[in-house]
């Protein structure tokens, strides 16, 4: 076995789209999320110059950035004695003082778990590149968390399982799952950073991979014969938005009106758990019309809640849902809502043809859209030896 003293690691962590159930998750209900083929590359190289450099070419006008790791040491809430096989949140004094240094959530984000983690006592230069769109619903910060995590971990041979041939190999590949509950844990941690009451399924599905259940309660749970062959257009509004002012706007409105939010949210639940009897019935019977006219209802039912009811549509979501119903499909927003990404559910016989014409009316108007690639593997790490 190789020491990571002198190697780079690099890291990998997938996005997400979520099938049903945003919001109502944070809201104790059950939700459906899928991995996708676009993600979040970290690269993590020691150095020898007792400094620690940021390269975030996805964040405009970041450029790269260096800190003398003496710096944050001599911060008066540096955390010197957390565990890092024990996740813990982000202390409220430490956090104001990274205030100091920069004044952006991600990167507060990455500094706790950077300084955390590391104590500060391993220089590296770590870069970050993604295929993601950033802050667009599609679980851009959990893939940035999830890759911090399982790379900083990976550097320093630290292990949940105290290091099995699996985590410690070389070539590219999943930690064991010890080690992916670990980083899922801390990844959390980041999450709250940026979002105050994340749910943990962004984190989940970055960091576990392929399509899952997830209530906050029980945690996630594997699809087990994974999701049906559904065909699935991502369309970007475009439109920015923050998924922890979204969040918080649900919460609040749940909170003032139970009465009328509560049988939302539970409506969503059973949507959420309907979609896995009809994901079964579909592995069982391969009755794919079935299958379709059943998600399209589902899809439909779930975004006039979210809009309608936990408000958190937006005009450009409302374009998209109306440009593709006229030509017979249907949309749903995914993730946090407010602008960001939404999904459409093409027909199995979609022709490239009709597939065209739907983009090309959604660029006319502004959108991009783009075929989902779902189910993909969850976080992989590997050593290239410097
Ligand atoms: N590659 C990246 N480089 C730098 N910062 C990133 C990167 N990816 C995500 N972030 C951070 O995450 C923030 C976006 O997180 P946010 O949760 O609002 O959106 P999302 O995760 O893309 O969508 P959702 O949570 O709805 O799935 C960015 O503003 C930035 O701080
Ligand atoms: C909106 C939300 O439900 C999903 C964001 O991708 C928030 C969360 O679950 O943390
Ligand atoms: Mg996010």
């Amino acid at each position: 076995m190789i020491s990571n003293d002198n190697n780079t690691i690099q890291v990998s962590a997938p996005g997400k789209i979520i099938l049903f159930g945003e919001h109502a998750v944070v809201l104790e209900k059950t939700a459906i999320a899928a991995s996708l083929s676009l993600r979040t590359t970290v690269t993590f190289t020691p150095n020898d110059k007792n400094r620690l450099l940021l390269d975030l070419p996805d964040i405009p006008d970041f450029g790269i950035k260096e800190w003398s790791l003496d710096d944050f040491k001599k911060l008066g809430h540096f955390p010197t004695d957390i565990d890092p096989l024990k996740p813990i949140e982000c202390n409220q004094d430490f956090a104001k003082e990274l205030t100091n240094f920069i004044d952006i959530k991600g990167i507060h984000t990455f500094l706790f778990l950077f300084c955390t983690l590391t104590k500060c006592n391993k220089a590296m230069d770590i870069r970050f590149s993604s295929a993601l769109p950033i802050g667009a619903g599609l679980g851009s910060s959990a893939s940035f968390c999830v890759g911090i995590c399982a790379g900083l971990l990976k550097a320093l041979d630290i292990y949940a399982c105290g290091g099995c041939e699996q985590c410690k190999s070389t070539s590219e590949g999943q930690p064991c799952n010890q080690q992916l509950n670990l980083i899922n844990q801390w990844s959390l941690q980041g999450e709250k950073i940026m979002h105050g009451t994340p749910s943990g399924i962004d984190n989940a599905v970055s960091t576990f991979g392929k399509a899952l259940t997830f209530t906050r309660k029980n945690g996630y749970s594997v699809i087990e014969n994974g999701i049906p062959p559904l065909r699935i257009l991502i369309t970007n509004t475009k439109v920015s938005r923050s998924t922890k002012t979204l969040v918080e706007g649900v919460i609040n409105r749940s909170k003032q009106f139970p009465t009328l939010i509560d049988p939302v949210s539970n409506l969503i639940d059973t949507i959420s758990k309907q979609c896995i009897t009809v994901f079964d019935q579909y592995h069982q019977d391969k009755d794919y019309d079935r299958l379709q006219t059943a998600m399209d209802l589902m899809f439909d039912m779930n975004q006039h809640l979210l809009s309608g009811c936990y408000g958190v549509g937006h005009s450009s979501i409302d374009t998209i849902v109306s440009i593709t119903k006229s030509l017979g499909f249907h949309t749903k927003l995914t993730g946090a809502g407010g602008g960001g990404c939404v999904i459409t559910l093409l027909k199995r016989d979609t022709t490239d043809d009709q597939l065209n014409q739907l983009k090309n009316k959604l660029v006319e108007s502004g959108f991009e859209s783009w075929e989902a690639t779902v189910g993909d593997p969850g976080v992989l790490v590997s050593v290239i030896p410097n």
